[in-house]
This record gives C-alpha cells, sequence and structure tokens, in this order.
C-alpha cells in the first residue's frame, strides 16, 4: 500500500480584483477522499487547475508527499491522475487500445496481459475490452481511463464532476472503485455538486462560498446535515 500526504496551506489565486480561491487549506492521507462542494463560482475549478500546475497560485503551498508540486524539477503527471467531467477516448480504439495508446503517452512500459487486468479492476467486463468505445457509456470510459492511474501508480486522483450523469447502479460502481483505490492509499480530491456522492465518498467535505472555505465537515455527518449545512452557506 502507498503510503500518502497532501497537504494544502493557504492556497490563493486573484484574477484582477477578484479572489477566487482564499487561503484554502486541508490535509489529506493514503487513502483518503477529499470533496470540493460550492456553487458556481465558489473556486473549484481554480483550485484544480493549481492542483494540475495549470494556474500558479499567489500565495500558498502544496506539498504531496514532502514535496512542493509546484517545483520545476517536480513530475506532476507521474504523480497526480485528472480525471475530466467527459472522459474523451478514441471511438474506433477498444478499451485496450486507447489505454495502450495513454501508457505510452505516459512513456510505461506494460504489457497486454497488465494493460487487461487493469482494465477488469476497474469493473469492465472481459467481453467489453476490444469492442470500439464509441459504444461504451460513461462510467465504462471512465473505467478505462481511471485504469490509467492505476497503470501509473498515482498517488493523486483529481476527479471533476464524476457522478455528473451517471445512473445510479453507475454512481455504485463508481464509488466502490474510488474506494478500492484507496485500499491501495491513492488519495482523491474531488469536485462534485453530487451530495448524495459527496456523503458516500468522502472522508471530508469542504464547502467554498466565494472563494472561500465556509466548512469543512467530516464524514461522520448525516446526508441531511450534509444537505442542510450546504444550503444553509451558499
Ligand atoms: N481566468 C480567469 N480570469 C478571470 N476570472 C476568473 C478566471 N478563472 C476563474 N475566474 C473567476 O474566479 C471565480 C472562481 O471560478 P471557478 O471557475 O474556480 O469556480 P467554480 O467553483 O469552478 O465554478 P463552476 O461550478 O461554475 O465550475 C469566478 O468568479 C470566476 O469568474
Amino acid at each position: 500500500m502507498q503510503n500518502n500526504t497532501l497537504s494544502v496551506s493557504a492556497l490563493t489565486k486573484q484574477f484582477g480584483n477578484k479572489t477566487a480561491v482564499s487561503e484554502l487549506s486541508f490535509n489529506l492521507h493514503s487513502g483518503e477522499v477529499y470533496c470540493l462542494l460550492g456553487s458556481n463560482g465558489a473556486g473549484k475549478t481554480t483550485t484544480f487547475n493549481m492542483l494540475l500546475g495549470n494556474t500558479l497560485p499567489d500565495a500558498g503551498e502544496v506539498l504531496l508527499n514532502g514535496d512542493s508540486i509546484f517545483a520545476s524539477n517536480f513530475k506532476l503527471d507521474q504523480h497526480i491522475f485528472y480525471l475530466p467531467e467527459n472522459v474523451s477516448l478514441y471511438p474506433e480504439f477498444s478499451a485496450v487500445e486507447n489505454l495502450a495508446y495513454l501508457v505510452s503517452l505516459a512513456s510505461l512500459d506494460v504489457d497486454d496481459r497488465t494493460l487487461r487486468d487493469a482494465l477488469i479492476q476497474c469493473g469492465l467486463n472481459q467481453e467489453a475490452l476490444d469492442r470500439p468505445t464509441r459504444f461504451y457509456s460513461k462510467g465504462m470510459r471512465q473505467k478505462t481511463a481511471i485504469a490509467l492511474a492505476l497503470l501509473k501508480n498515482a498517488n493523486l486522483m483529481l476527479l471533476d464532476e464524476p457522478t455528473s450523469g451517471l445512473d445510479p447502479v453507475a454512481t455504485r460502481e463508481f464509488v466502490a472503485l474510488i474506494k478500492q483505490l484507496g485500499e491501495k492509499g491513492v488519495m482523491t480530491v474531488m469536485i462534485t455538486h453530487d451530495l448524495s456522492c459527496a456523503h458516500l465518498l468522502a472522508d471530508r467535505i469542504s464547502i467554498l462560498h466565494q472563494g472561500k472555505q465556509v466548512a469543512e465537515l467530516p464524514q461522520s455527518e448525516s446526508f441531511e446535515s450534509l444537505e442542510s449545512t450546504y444550503l444553509s452557506l451558499v
């Protein structure tokens, strides 16, 4: 099992006069899931852009296993896996072919057996592996992409609204997959508007409003209490 830590401290981003993210701090340990909730414009995407190294913060620090992700020698792609809201795959290629391509882009040396095992571990059925992905549901495309996180041995996954458009069964499968990766020690930060998914999955939930963290709630919070706290704060 991986032994991971993420420390986000006083992360701040200003766009002109607008403070998109103001002194955001949180910590994660191996296997934990952290959820960012908040209405439109709360600063969730800006936070992800900073965690992905796409946007430099004006202040603050992010340490992954003790190393600053903003350091010039930090290999962000090796350690951090990003799952966009809609995963794009080559529609005429199978899951195996798509994953083989993604793996080659990541300069990983992985044989066919290992690729297939990773896809199966992520919940794809054997018979789906060689079918063109244009026949895949959103959930199946996500599983294909997450197999890359597994093969990369990523320490941290950033998931952007992963359950939007998933049916309840696919949502349950997704939650189980993230928990399974958590058991290997992988940490997850997730943006979502899905309070029920946040409740099912998160170890801690941060509510952002106009760039500020207005609450950080523990997992013990009931769904009803999470919903009423959220509605009272945003
Ligand atoms: N490049 C930019 N230039 C100027 N303002 C920006 C830029 N990016 C974001 N903002 C502003 O920063 C604030 C936070 O935006 P952000 O996209 O992070 O919010 P969000 O919580 O992800 O919202 P949504 O749920 O709509 O995606 C908003 O007021 C937005 O208009």
